[in-house]
């Protein structure tokens, strides 16, 4: 997965927010992207994602040829309440062509990545908040998701589940997803392969 980003522009109402942005994020590769409350971090994953349309510019998005399509992982990100860990995370594979006996197989496999093999048969209401965002990240696993886009995946969590979040989402890099993760987290951002932020519009490494 390849994202290129060539001079888009992106106004919000009294603001331009992106006013020529150019880069390149290419996987496999876990990507931290920080800034200041307001520079636009979620609005540059929307953009990525195809959800927001620029004003300008051409966000290509490039994995052998066809289009992306990213697994979202919110700040508390929506599973299905009464259905087990193992039925969360075969969900986004069983929507595409996977094999529900694949799947299955493949969903085992991920939550035993994210250190939840355990809860495989637990409902997802009776998860905590870092289980349930590790059930999340095995959910875009199982589906081979190649662009994994994280907005403040951590920010309600304590340290201890902070940390296995992280560690299942440098999981998703590992095998091969190109992942971005919005956060405000140094601690986070520290343990990313890249660190950039946004400064003015801009994307800046550090
Ligand atoms: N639909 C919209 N209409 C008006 N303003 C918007 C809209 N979407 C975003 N904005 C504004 O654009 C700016 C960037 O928003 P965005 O949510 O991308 O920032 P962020 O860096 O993710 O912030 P935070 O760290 O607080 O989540 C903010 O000032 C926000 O108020």
């Amino acid at each position: 997965m390849r994202i290129e980003l060539v001079d888009v522009r992106y106004s919000v109402p009294g603001r331009a927010l992106f006013s020529g942005l150019t880069h390149t994020f290419a996987a496999p590769e876990m990507i931290a992207l920080m800034g200041p409350s307001g520079s636009g971090k979620s609005t540059l994953l929307g953009l990525i994602s195809g959800q927001l349309a620029p004003d300008g510019g051409s966000i290509i998005a490039e994995d052998g040829g066809s289009p992306a399509a990213p697994a979202w992982i919110f700040q508390s990100t929506p599973l299905l309440a009464h259905r087990t860990a193992l039925d969360n995370a075969m969900t986004a594979a069983l929507m595409t062509d996977h094999d529900p006996i694949v799947a299955r197989r493949r969903a085992a496999e991920a939550l035993d990545r994210a250190g939840l093999g355990g809860l495989a048969s637990t409902r997802a209401s009776r998860l905590s908040g870092g289980e349930r965002q590790r059930v999340a990240v095995a959910r875009a696993i199982t589906a081979r998701s190649r662009l994994v886009l994280a907005d403040e995946p951590t920010a309600s969590l304590d340290p201890v589940s902070r940390e296995r979040v992280v560690d299942a989402l440098r999981g998703a890099a590992e095998l091969g997803a190109l992942t971005l993760v919005a956060t405000h987290d140094e601690w986070v951002a520290d343990r990313c392969d890249t660190k950039v932020r946004i400064e003015d519009g801009t994307l800046v490494g550090y």
